[in-house]
């Protein structure tokens, strides 16, 4: 009998050594490995070894493996792992099989095709008499989940609906979000997901993604190596701080980097299987959660100073140590007292991007050039006046005041003199210089004091409104009234997502310039329909950037990120929106051409990355969008052997 470390195989596990061989050769050979995740090069040889001794003999026509159920001389099956015996205090060895055929295989959302495994499949993976007889499509199966979820009246459970997709067919949740994507695009993302993070604690069953807290510090890299995957591109990190706008959700925050990772897939095609969404979990100042028995979290306050950064920094090696050089690591929905500072810290040494900072700028300044064929002058005719002056605010200002510069050749410092804006103590003016955070001095004009935003309206006289305060209804009438009374066509954009954070509703907007509003918001807001006319709102969101932009970091092997691969994200994006779109009021293409948006944006990324040196796929291709579709996944089922 050949020794190896593989425990026997039970008849509960459904298996036999033609499904073993099948999946050592076929699909599920990756998984084999994965299941003995593989710490040091010793336990890897280790590992071979095993496989070999298992191989060996198959490959030489022996049939020395005995793997069929023992069957016990009381009856029954014998307890291999010693489950049934062990009494509650005692250790039982939590083994598991990842073979994907048989049970497991329909356990297995990334291989998992329900009832559209074909009979073949059926009988070839051990599945005969595990799904019920009829055969249906993938399409078929699309349309009966939308019919399903649209009877849902509450989103949220329209959220949990997809998330147990997510968990249990992969290709089919992708198949309907990439399909069906103005329709759950608010469901799987903002503002949804702003709820499901409120309430992420209760609402899930299975735990998604990665969470590295306090207590792994000094193991984070054995951590990493817990993910079933290996070559992950694309990891969005968040440590919960400032969820949306809805402040501190601590590590019940995770419902973000799962939500955009989810975009990265279904709107720019990044594999699932190389996305790693991860929580930092480093306490919470939110009492209500402290408070809470079932709280999932770490129930202490939030550590800060050193202890933060030491945590972070073990982080981002143990990343860059696992993943190399290329992975890319978002930075999502921190507070802007840390944000700023990572992005600063590690934008030199790994591939980072705030996308909060960052991919708010792009997309905003992509909607503000757009929006020039309808209110007219380039950017530098315009004044921007900003509520808010975190993150998004003085991101967007800094890139709009970028793009002003290399159109005009003025220095930076004079584009920036057109951009104003307002904090939570009124407008930012040089005479609080002192006592500003280092991220607003730049935008420290000489002026006086203004306390509120209405007062900064009719003084300023802005052509461009721009809310980023995370409030809602600060857009009073009197602001929409004022920006209407000093423009014909006021743009405006309440970006301060979710919904209930929105500055003002589309509606309002509409209703309070008489029709004259160029409006777009962070979250999706319906047609209005004012004096027989209807409006259709543009959604200003990263989610239209950050996709397409990673996929061009990624196909290029891009090392570090450029500000001027921000501004090619954004000239690209505003070069999708058509005459039809213009001629309907939007600033943006609709979401529904959002794949072919995201391959433009890949491409222009990728292009400045080869010009500016930074990529390290070569020889270039030749026609990169081609190249970003060819790239792309695709959801539809694969057929397996
Ligand atoms: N549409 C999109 O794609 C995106 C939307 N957002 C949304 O933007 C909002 C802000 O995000 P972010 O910039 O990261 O947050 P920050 O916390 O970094 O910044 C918030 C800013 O708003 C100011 N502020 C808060 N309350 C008021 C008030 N009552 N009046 C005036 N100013 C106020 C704060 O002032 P002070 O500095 O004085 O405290 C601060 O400057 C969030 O709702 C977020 O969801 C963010 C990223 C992308
Ligand atoms: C959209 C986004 O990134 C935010 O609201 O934080
Ligand atoms: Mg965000």
């Amino acid at each position: 009998m050949t020794s190896f470390n593989i425990p026997p195989i039970t008849q509960r596990q459904g298996f036999s050594i033609k499904s073993r061989i099948c999946g050592f050769f076929g699909t599920s050979k990756r998984k084999i490995s994965q299941s003995h995740r593989v710490v040091t090069a010793e336990k890897e040889q280790e590992e071979q070894e095993d496989m070999e001794s298992i191989l060996k003999p198959l490959r030489d026509g022996e049939s020395v493996l005995d793997l069929s159920p023992r069957s016990t001389v009381s009856g029954g099956v014998e307890d291999v792992y010693g489950e049934d015996r062990a009494t509650e205090d005692q250790l039982v060895t939590p083994w598991t099989f990842s073979v994907a055929s048989g049970y497991s295989l329909l356990r297995d959302p990334q291989y998992n095709k329900g009832l559209a495994f074909t009979e073949k499949e059926r009988d070839a993976h051990y599945l005969c008499g595990l799904l019920p007889p009829t055969v249906i499509t993938q399409q078929l199966q699309e349309k009966k989940l939308m019919k399903s979820i649209r009877e849902y009246q509450v989103p949220l459970q329209k959220y949990m609906a997809m998330m147990d997709l997510q968990e249990r067919n992969e290709r089919l949740f992708y198949k309907l979000l990439i399909d069906n994507v103005e329709e759950l695009l608010p469901v799987v993302y903002t503002p949804t997901v702003g709820e499901a993070c409120q309430k992420y604690g209760s609402i899930f069953r299975r735990p998604q993604g990665l969470y590295i807290s306090l207590k792994e510090k000094g193991k984070i890299l054995e951590v990493l190596k817990n993910w079933p995957e290996r070559s992950i591109q694309v990891i969005v990190v968040t440590d919960g701080e400032r969820i949306l706008g809805l402040g501190d959700l601590g590590c019940q925050g995770m419902g973000i980097p799962v939500g955009k990772l989810a975009l990265y897939t279904a709107l720019g095609g990044v594999r699932p299987s190389a996305c790693l969404p991860v929580t930092i979990d480093v306490g919470t100042n939110n009492e209500k959660l402290l408070n809470d028995e079932f709280y999932i979290g770490l129930g202490q306050k939030r550590a800060t100073g050193k202890e933060y950064y030491d945590l972070l920094h073990e982080f981002m090696c143990a990343v860059k140590q696992n993943y190399g050089e290329k992975v890319l690591v978002q930075f999502e929905d921190f507070a802007n007292h840390n944000a700023f500072e990572l992005l600063a810290k590690y934008g030199t040494t790994h591939l980072v991007f705030n996308d909060d900072i960052q991919g708010t700028a792009s997309v905003v300044l992509a909607g503000v050039v757009a929006a020039l064929k309808l209110i007219g002058g380039i950017l530098a005719d315009h004044t921007f006046l900003f509520l808010g002056a975190g993150e998004a605010g003085t991101g967007i200002a800094e890139l709009i005041a970028l793009e002003m510069s290399k159109q005009t050749k003025a220095p930076i410092e004079e584009s920036r003199k057109k951009i104003w804006l307002v904090d939570s103590k009124g407008l930012i003016v040089s005479s609080r210089k002192n006592s500003l955070q280092h991220f607003k001095k730049p935008w420290a004009h000489d002026h006086e004091p203004l306390n509120n935003l209405l007062d900064a309206v009719k003084v300023i006289k802005p052509t461009v409104l721009i809310g980023s305060s995370g409030v809602g209804r600060t857009f009073t009438k009197e602001v929409v009234q004022a920006m209407t009374a000093n423009n014909e066509k006021p743009l405006i954009m309440a970006l301060s997502n979710p919904t209930s954070q929105s500055e003002c509703t589309a509606e309002e907007a509409y209703q309070w310039s008489e029709g004259r509003a160029i409006f777009a918001s962070g979250s999706p807001f319906d047609p209005v329909e004012y004096k027989g006319k209807v409006y259709v709102p543009g959604q200003a969101n990263n989610a239209y950037i950050f996709p397409g932009f990673g996929l061009g970091l990624v196909i290029s092997g891009t090392i570090r990120v450029h500000d001027d691969m921000l501004l090619a994200a954004s000239e690209a994006l505003a070069k999708q929106v058509t005459d039809e779109n213009y001629n309907k009021g939007l600033i943006y293409p609709p979401f529904t051409d959002i794949r072919k948006i995201s391959a433009n944006i890949a491409a222009n990324v990728a292009a400045k990355a080869y010009e500016l040196g930074l990529a390290t796929r070569l020889p270039r291709p030749a026609d990169l969008v081609q190249y970003a579709e060819s790239c792309m996944y695709s959801p539809v089922y694969r057929n397996y052997r």
